[in-house]
């Protein structure tokens, strides 16, 4: 069976909008208790067996450069948990200098992009390169190869054109333009509704908000997520979604990751997917957007950036970001020699 079939299909094209508000599932504040012994070899072997249906990337690292062979690979990344490995402050995610070498070296060679839940500017202070796309907001901010409107459905009002730094033309697409003004009122909202719970964290991401609670007491989780629901409340054209301990407020547009990378791959003049390997390295829900882009057009390696079983669409795994370094490495070293 196809992957089409498998996942069905989608317009890949326009911004459509929810009909209505919605929230993702409330699930319980996950707080990491010890393990006992016996609980820690059951989860070993149960990472195992998911080893096997989701394989190593590093292990399967030559089958992948054989299926690029007549290809052009194209890289995504996404950013915190498969760059940076996840720390406590958000602010202080820093990418190290051989992480950002061995980026810098994969994309002297192939195209790469960035898709960040971050603001496409604070993800830039992190990785400061310039031969890398940069896609921030989870895909609604995103400065990619210069396009001619006529050949797409894209509105044109989300678009503008831009200079880089070397002069060369570049094309900006903000597909939650209109949404600002009321993201500036929620972002206003949640800090003052919030400001009361010890630890609450509250990141203006652009074209989203991330109210982070890693640092919040498990006493204090549920009256800041009522806190949080009942701001949304005011504005049913946003909705929640859920993160690393991280509650995230999103337009209702659709228009994710999975967006950006269709919307990269198209720009760059890979619309057919004969001719092209998007290999997309991602840690969190919201890549699994993106995932589900290749394996509905079944092009590529979609590879999930976890140490524990997960659901996931990837078809490959990496334990943490250091082998996500090893990769890009092998990645650089494969094309150079
Ligand atoms: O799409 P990403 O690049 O993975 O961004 C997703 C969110 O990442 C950041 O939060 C997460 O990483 C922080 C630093 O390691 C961590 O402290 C936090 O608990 C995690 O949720 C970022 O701060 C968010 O704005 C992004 O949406």
């Amino acid at each position: 069976m196809g992957f089409s079939r498998l996942f069905g299909t989608t317009a890949r094209y326009g911004v459509d909008y929810f009909s209505r508000a919605r929230t993702d599932k409330i699930e319980p504040h996950e707080y990491i208790e010890d393990d006992s012994p016996d609980e820690l070899n059951a989860a070993d072997s149960k990472y195992s067996y998911w080893l096997k249906e989701h394989p190593s990337a590093l292990r399967a690292f030559q089958g992948i450069m054989k299926a690029a062979v007549g290809k052009q690979i194209v890289i995504f990344l996404d950013y915190d948990g498969t760059l940076t490995p996840i720390v406590d402050e958000p602010d202080r995610a820093f990418m190290s200098d051989a992480m950002r070498s061995a980026v810098g070296e994969v994309a002297k060679h192939f195209p790469t992009a960035i898709i960040s839940g971050r603001s496409r500017n604070k993800v830039y202070q992190f990785v400061k390169l310039d031969e890398v796309y940069y896609a921030g907001s989870h895909g609604m901010d995103i400065m990619g190869p210069p396009t001619k409107l006529k050949s797409y459905s894209y509105e044109g009002k989300y678009h503008t054109n831009a200079l880089d730094k070397k002069g060369d033309e570049l094309s900006i697409f903000q597909p939650a333009k209109e949404f600002l003004p009321a993201i500036q009122e929620i972002l206003d909202k949640m800090q003052k509704g919030t400001s009361d719970i010890e630890g609450v964290l509250i990141e203006d991401n652009g074209f989203c908000i991330s109210v982070h609670y890693r640092h919040v007491a498990q006493v204090d989780y549920g009256p800041l997520e009522k806190k949080v629901l009942s701001v949304l409340a005011g504005y049913p054209r946003f909705h929640l979604t859920r993160g690393k301990k991280v509650l995230e407020i999103r337009p209702s547009i659709q228009w994710n990751k999975g967006n950006a990378l269709a919307y990269l791959l198209d720009t760059l003049g890979f619309a057919s997917s004969s001719r092209v390997l998007p290999i997309y390295i991602g840690d969190d829900r919201t890549d699994e957007d993106a995932f589900k882009v290749l394996r509905r057009r079944g092009v590529g390696y979609p590879i999930i950036v976890s140490s524990a079983p997960r659901d996931t669409l990837a078809l490959c795994s990496l334990q943490d970001p250091s082998e996500v370094l090893s990769f890009l490495i092998r990645l650089a070293r494969w094309v150079s020699s």
